[in-house]
């Protein structure tokens, strides 16, 4: 490319990333990413919840242990955002009288044992005391850890208050569903230390937690040791969810939300379980949307499409969670209207199976009857991944079952390619349509 032409098209991207910020609809994005703390003010209700925690936390600041908590409640009700102000208050007043507090947060969702939560531990306290780790993160036993947990603990804090966010997802390997989980464990042994004089300093430890049976989980001795208070996050309705957008709504440029699109959006979210991170999320979205189309205001129907998005992003992210065999006759299904020449409504499952069958060849894997098709393609219908219907084949010719794909069925051909027992099918994709037609044409044939 000539100099002049270099310099021309890094100005015309310059320009089209310039012109997008101008024209975007949003003031301040970041008030409604999901990972920006929010200032107090824009916290709405829960007064309940705070001033349950300010009276389980003031302790802190005069000298004492405050209790264990755990916070209960579904999924974007609070519990993070509410304690987490507190926390941020509690901090502020002991470090302006003097004290060495300590907040340590853990968030258990993607830790896999135990050993590995206590390095986390260990690797946060660190950090919030400015302090070298201190130990390898393999190669020496979880005790070892554990002591130089306790240890960052005592050298640098009067008092520490450990967060551990999910906390009903550590639940580590059990050989044995009798076997204590990793949590249980891990809350005996944060809750005993100070007791067991492991500790000099006053630890306590809130526990955050979407599972109403946590406290059922748990062995006996991390029961009793641990004994906390409860706090409980309920569901928001949709005035509840209109409120907390309303108070995020100049993340927006003034006179860019139509109206209506609050409450639009809250009421979806209302529908969908009360959840406040879904209400900011589909808020957001909208805006994205409409960014995208260059419109510079938001509309209902913006509103709508980003409630659609959502509910593929949600579907897409189930369908990893199925067994290899069930994406595979699934993949076998969706690609047969992807690759189709002739325009098919609905995927006969006669068509599909063979496909499903050519495919378990090519990637050299056990091939099921069609009964187990059938029965994985049921489960499908019951993830509303696909909606079946049975068809006659005129007399004599027995009934065969029809799929419909309830998202665009070259989306979930491509989510499944990306799992790794279908990466040699990506590079097939040839030999595939060519299948799917001889498929497809011997089917209308025949009929
Ligand atoms: N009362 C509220 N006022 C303002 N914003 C809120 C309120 N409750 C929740 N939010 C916002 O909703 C999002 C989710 O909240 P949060 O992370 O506290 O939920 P959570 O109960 O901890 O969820 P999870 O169990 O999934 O971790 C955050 O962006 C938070 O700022």
């Amino acid at each position: 490319m000539a100099d002049g032409d270099d310099q021309s098209l890094s100005q015309s991207i310059k320009g089209r990333l310039q012109e997008g910020v101008q024209n975007s609809v949003f003031r301040e994005k970041a008030l409604l990413d999901p990972d920006t703390v929010i200032d107090e003010d824009r916290i709405v209700g829960r007064d309940e919840q705070l001033d349950d925690i300010i009276t389980y936390l003031r302790p802190a600041l005069q000298g004492n242990r405050p209790p264990n908590m755990l916070l209960y409640g579904p999924s974007g009700t609070g519990k993070s955002l509410i304690i987490n102000a507190v926390c941020q208050q509690v901090l502020e007043l002991a470090t302006a009288q003097g004290d060495r507090l300590g907040f340590i947060e853990v968030n258990c969702q993607t830790i896999k044992s135990h050993d590995r939560a206590v390095y986390r531990l260990v690797e946060s306290a660190a950090a919030e005391a400015g302090v070298e780790v201190g130990v390898p993160e393999s190669g020496i036993s979880t005790d070892q850890k554990l002591t130089r947990f306790y240890e960052i603990l005592t050298n640098n804090f009067d008092s520490v208050i450990i967060i551990l966010d999910e906390v009903d997802l550590l639940v580590g390997r059990q050989r044995d569903p009798n076997d204590e989980p990793a949590h249980s464990k891990l809350l005996y042994q944060l809750s005993r230390a100070s007791q067991l004089g492991r500790i000099e300093g006053h630890v306590s430890v809130a526990a955050l937690t979407n599972d109403p049976r946590f406290m059922e989980d748990l062995d006996g001795r991390a029961e009793s040791s641990f004994n906390p208070q409860d706090v409980v996050f309920s569901d928001y309705d949709a005035n509840q969810l209109q409120a907390i957008l309303e108070r995020r709504r100049d993340a927006y440029q003034e006179g860019v939300l139509e109206d209506g699109i609050i409450p639009l959006s809250a009421a979806f979210a209302a529908q969908d379980h009360g959840d406040a991170r879904k209400a900011i999320d589909l808020f957001r979205k909208a805006g994205e949307i409409a960014d995208r189309q260059g419109t510079g205001t938001i509309c209902e129907a913006d509103v709508r499409d980003a409630q659609k998005e959502a509910e593929r992003d949600r579907t897409l992210t189930q369908m990893q969670g199925l067994s290899a065999q069930k994406k595979l006759s699934l993949y076998a299904t969706a690609v047969v209207p992807v690759h189709a020449q002739r325009t098919l409504d609905a995927v006969p499952s006669t068509v599909a199976y063979r496909v499903y069958q050519y495919l378990t060849d090519l990637l050299d894997t056990d091939e099921k009857s069609r009964d187990s098709y059938l029965r994985y393609m049921n489960e499908a219908e019951t993830y509303n991944f696909v909606v079946s219907e049975k068809r006659g084949r005129g007399y004599g010719s027995g009934v065969h079952k029809e799929y419909t794909f309830v998202d665009d069925p070259s989306v979930v051909a491509e989510t499944l390619e990306d799992d790794i027992r279908l990466e040699a099918a990506e590079h097939e994709e040839d030999l595939i349509r060519s299948v799917v037609d001889a498929q497809v044409a011997d089917f209308f044939e025949e009929e």
